[in-house]
């Protein structure tokens, strides 16, 4: 087990995504007394405490990717977002319980959520009915309205993101990843043209590099929501050029089986335009009325206010910016047109017509190009838009910021962060048992999903046949039927059930807290314990005055110093002396 800051032992990798790779991890013993208080001495000014967690407690830790880490403007994001994040607390919101500066490397510590994430919970299961795929978001749309309040705007939001965990209630949807797109969408990782986004799920004007508000979360939301019920994103294309300019110019497909409310909630998050998207609080509210209204039983006076959702989709007056937009595809207006991220043009924009004017050949230096399946970026035919973008090969190396050649204005907080974290007490590790070393293998492809009924969260969970068609308690103790459900079913409840993301392992022992350890002897420099001021310079003194004078005697007794000396020649005569006797030496010699 590797040790991570002063009280985190990594155990096993989770998953990872383009920004870090997910650990499990466990609260290891606390640090010594003495440490705490050196650390608390080292905190950042105005910076919140980290959650305190109880040893061998198991937490989730995101270790950023090297050249995140490596990034003088992450680092300094990293810092700057410390607090904002830790304080962002929410009942549908992953909590970020520390964050990690020790070294190279930059951690997020969280909460553990054993469920599965909504992407993957979708391909198992299938699509979920309106009305359970109207609540799952409408949880989401708590999260982001909470976190917009904060000033925080997630820029990531998609079904991986999502993390599925239970509670007395039932499944509860928990947003993850919050300040991670901030932290990528540094000047000196989009100047090496690294794009970090994910095609399917970007808004149109983070595509074009328009400022972005926390309506582009709203965007996000739209498309899940759309996922949720048809079991796939609006907009898909052979490559992500293609996703991206859908985006900004096509209008998304109404599926068949939509009911009309739902339709006017997703086509009103998607509109190209943000500012007439519904801010979160109203999208949230808007949803609840919704699946209030859709189901069967749902009463005359339900179904009418599910009929005028439209006016309750109040877009957000005063919608939260996102700080220093660098934008997905190229820099915000004013930012430097000369941003060499820019992938789409200005001009493609909502306005642009299908087909629109924009030449995919000449926006290529960020987006990987569309050469082939399998190629970096090149997603084919039957691209994921999904997935994260890779990165373009043959980058220039990474972290080179203009920030780099000079001081740091963060250096000093980076420092004490550093500081803060620098009192690891490291264990002798077995090196194959140390996990950064063992690059995390991507999990084995699952089999494909079982029939319901066999599932851990098939019909008993929020799948297309469980929850939506039995709502769970929390939900008004109504029953929402949705489309596909059968009435008649008595009320299911999410039961839990072993995750099929990660196999179950024995329980483990929890550690016995540690022997505090012996306290040690101060080092003593020699058996005398008084130190006398200046005595280590006189030994040097002493030292050196006696060599000056056995040198003195060896040159005295052995060369023919004396002799000069006595015939009181001068220096030169008698080297001169000296070289006439060689010379003298080497004629005879030679004769
Ligand atoms: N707090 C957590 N608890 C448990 N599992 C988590 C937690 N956070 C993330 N994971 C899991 O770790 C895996 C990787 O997460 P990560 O956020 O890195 O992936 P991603 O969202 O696909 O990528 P990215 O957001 O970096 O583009 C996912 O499978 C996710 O379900």
């Amino acid at each position: 087990m590797r040790p991570v800051g002063s009280k985190y032992l990594l155990e096993e990798p989770l998953g990872r995504g383009a920004t870090g790779t997910v650990w499990r991890a466990r609260v290891g013993a606390p640090p010594a007394p003495e440490l705490v208080g050196g650390a608390r001495g080292n905190e950042t000014a105005g910076s919140e405490a980290a959650v305190a967690g109880q040893p061998g407690e198991t937490v989730a830790i995101k270790v950023l990717k090297e050249e995140l880490a490596g990034d003088p403007d992450v680092v300094m994001r990293f810092l700057r977002e410390r607090s904002v994040l830790l304080r962002l607390t929410h009942h549908n919101i992953v909590r970020t319980r520390d964050l990690v500066v020790e070294g190279d490397l930059l951690a997020l510590v969280m909460d553990l959520i054993e469920g599965p994430d909504l992407h993957r919970y979708l391909r198992e299961n299938g699509p979920f009915s309106p009305i359970a795929a109207c609540l799952v978001t409408a949880q989401v749309a708590d999260a982001l309205a909470a976190s917009h309040a904060d000033g925080v705007v997630h820029r990531d939001l998609k079904p991986a993101n999502v993390l599925l965990t239970e509670d007395e209630n039932g499944m509860r949807p928990m947003l993850t990843d919050f300040g991670i797109a901030r932290l990528a969408d540094s000047p000196g990782l989009t100047r090496t043209q690294e794009f970090v986004g994910t095609p399917a799920y970007v808004a149109p004007e983070s595509a074009e590099g328009r400022p972005q508000t926390s309506a582009v979360d709203i965007y996000g939301a739209g498309i899940v929501l759309y996922e949720l019920v048809t079991g796939r994103p609006p907009f898909s294309g052979d490559n992500a050029l293609a996703v991206l300019h859908q985006h900004l110019a096509q209008d998304p497909e109404r599926p068949a089986n939509i009911p009309n409310p739902l339709w006017t909630v997703i086509e009103r998050c998607l509109r190209k335009n943000p500012d007439e998207r519904p801010s979160a609080v109203n999208l949230a509210r808007g949803l609840r009325t919704v699946a209030d209204g859709i189901g069967a039983q749902a009463t005359p006076q339900a179904a009418g206010a599910a009929l005028g959702v439209g006016a309750l989709l109040v877009p957000d007056p005063t919608p939260a910016p996102v700080p220093e937009s660098g934008s997905l595809a190229g820099g915000a207006p004013g930012a430097g047109d000369s941003d060499p991220t820019q992938v789409l043009p200005h001009g493609a924009g909502s306005g642009a017509g299908p087909g629109g004017q924009y030449d995919p050949s000449a926006e290529t230096n960020v987006l990987p190009q569309t050469g082939g399946p399998g190629g970096p970026g090149g997603q084919g035919p039957h691209a994921d838009p999904t997935q994260v973008m890779p990165p373009v090969p043959g980058n220039p190396p990474q972290g080179q910021s203009p920030q780099q050649d000079g001081p740091h204005p963060w250096e000093n907080q980076l420092r004490a962060a550093r500081d803060r974290n620098e009192q690891t007490q490291f264990q002798p590790l077995d090196p194959s048992m140390d996990p950064l070393r063992r690059r995390p293998q991507r999990q084995a492809p699952q089999p494909p999903p079982a029939p319901y009924g066999q599932q851990g969260y098939g019909q008993q969970g929020y799948g297309q046949q469980g929850y939506g068609q039995q709502p769970p308690q929390q939900y008004g103790g109504q029953q929402h039927p949705g489309p596909r459900q059968q009435p008649q079913q008595p009320p299911q409840r999410y039961e839990p059930q072993p995750s099929r993301r990660r196999e179950p392992r024995p329980q483990r022992e929890p550690r016995p807290p540690r022997e505090p350890r012996p306290q040690r002897e101060p080092r003593q420099r020699s058996a005398n314990p008084m130190r006398i001021p200046g005595l280590g310079c006189l030994k040097g003194c002493l030292f050196m005055i006696v060599i000056l004078v056995v040198a003195g005697v060896l040159i005295w007794n052995f060369t023919p110093v004396p002799e000069w000396w006595a015939q009181g020649k001068s220096f030169w005569e008698s080297a001169r002396d000296v070289f006439d006797q060689i010379g003298d030496f080497f004629s005879k010699f030679n004769g």
